[in-house]
């Protein structure tokens, strides 16, 4: 088990924890629009960190992830349920995808 895996046990784990000693519990008490927005931020100051700050890109891409990591838990998502929607996709090129989407 790596890192991010026991990071997603991890946040899983603290649902129904004590939000004055958990952050990731505290975001669970705020609830979902709460946790989004917070992803929404982190991926803001992922894209700020890319253009003009690259040095800090890996600290601000480890924000992103693991808020992302709280919102898929809150949703009742694990980390394996996005392994399994990449391997499905394993492959495919993004290119041959699109080109066989049906147009509605
Ligand atoms: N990886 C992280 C991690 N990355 C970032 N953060 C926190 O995410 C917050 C984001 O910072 P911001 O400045 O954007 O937010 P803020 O202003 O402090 O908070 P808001 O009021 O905006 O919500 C900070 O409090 C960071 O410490 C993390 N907090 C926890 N973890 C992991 O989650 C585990 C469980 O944490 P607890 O639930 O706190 O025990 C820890 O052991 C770590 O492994």
């Amino acid at each position: 088990m790596d890192a991010l895996d026991r990071l997603d046990a991890t946040i899983r784990d603290r649902r129904g924890a004590d939000p004055a000693s958990s952050y990731v519990a505290s975001l669970f008490a705020k609830g979902r629009p709460r946790i989004a927005q917070k992803l929404g931020e982190e991926a803001t100051e992922t894209v700020i960190a890319a253009l003009t700050q690259p040095d800090t890109l890996a600290s601000e891409a480890a924000d992103l992830l693991f808020h992302l990591l709280v919102l898929l838990a809150d949703a009742g998502l694990s980390l394996d349920d996005v392994r399994a929607e990449l391997a499905r996709r394993e492959g495919v090129s993004g290119h041959d995808e699109k080109a066989g989407r049906t147009r509605k």
